[in-house]
């Protein structure tokens, strides 16, 4: 693999918060390029300097992310072992994690929630094609670079995030807290991560996107996320049962049972479709 070699200085500002094993700071990375100085502005991710162990993976992730270029993925500037700090440098996308976002914003519309579970579908399916595995798809790494607005006609894009540390090397109980995105046959043993392990996560991801970002089992002790899955149950199912039946056939305990990317583009085709007669259905001209 060719790595883009070029030197970039950063300033770190200010911290926008945190993921499993990092801090996220919104930074600037200064560029000399023919004798002139550009300055972008960049979201810096550092591993904690208590798991100074995992930044293999941590560089594994960001390596993954920046071998491939898709519109839904996010872009990776590149990383810097600045001192004893491990830091992710990646482009700043405007809004930040959707968890967040659905949750401050409260009133998405079915129409943007649909796009948003579109575009995601996308970045998968282009993943799957590189048969090359996520590991980490929930809301919090999914990143809203625009708005939808539908009173303006305009559309959101989201950006998929980097994975962090492969779930196959956390702790049994990191992996347990990751009930309900992480396939039940992670935490078999040996957990076995797949392509469908990201099938699963992403039904979890859409009951997070229609519920408005709220945490599924929230609250919920190790013991209890463990019989979850022990005991075969299923996410609180939504009114639209089409949109239900797709979560669960994403969440099937049988990996191999999961429909294919490109089963849920089409299902998600369908909904937008439904959701578009059912919305203009009031402006159909009298039959
Ligand atoms: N207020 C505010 C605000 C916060 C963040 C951004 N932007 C952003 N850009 C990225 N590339 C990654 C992230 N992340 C945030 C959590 C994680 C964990 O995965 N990533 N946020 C923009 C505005």
């Amino acid at each position: 693999t060719n790595y883009s070699c070029f030197s970039f200085g950063f300033q770190i500002d200010e911290c926008l918060g945190q993921g499993s094993f990092t801090r996220v700071f919104k930074g600037t990375k200064v560029d000399i390029r023919e004798g002139e100085e550009h300055r972008t502005q960049v979201l810096l991710k550092v591993l904690d300097a208590n798991h100074k162990d995992y930044w293999e993976a941590f560089f594994e992730a960001s390596s993954m992310m920046s071998q491939i270029s898709h519109k839904h993925l996010l872009l990776v500037y590149g990383v810097s072992v600045h001192g004893a700090k491990n830091i992710m440098v990646q482009e700043l996308v405007k809004y930040g994690a959707l968890d967040l976002y659905l949750k401050r914003k409260g009133s998405v519309s079915v129409s943007c929630k649909l796009d948003i579970a579109k575009q995601l579908a996308l970045a998968l399916n282009f993943l799957d094609e590189k048969n090359i595995v996520h590991g980490n798809i929930c809301a919090k790494n999914v990143l809203l670079a625009r708005e939808g607005d539908p009173s303006q006609e305009t559309s959101p894009f989201i950006k998929l995030s980097d994975p962090g540390i492969k779930v196959s090397l956390l702790d049994r109980n990191v992996i347990l807290d990751r009930i309900p995105w992480v396939g039940p046959e992670l935490l078999q043993d040996p957990p076995i991560l797949s392509l469908d392990s990201d099938k699963w996560s992403f039904g979890a991801t859409l009951w997070e996107i229609f519920n408005n970002g709220e945490t599924p089992l929230k609250d919920w002790d190790l013991e209890m996320k463990r019989r979850f899955y022990g005991t075969y149950q299923q996410l609180e199912p939504s009114q639209w049962t089409e949109l239900a039946d797709m979560i669960t056939q994403c969440m099937d305990y049988q990996p191999a049972s999961r429909p294919s990317c490109r089963v849920v583009i089409r299902q998600l085709n369908n909904l937008i479709t439904s959701d578009y007669e059912v919305l203009h259905a009031s402006e159909a001209p009298e039959r």
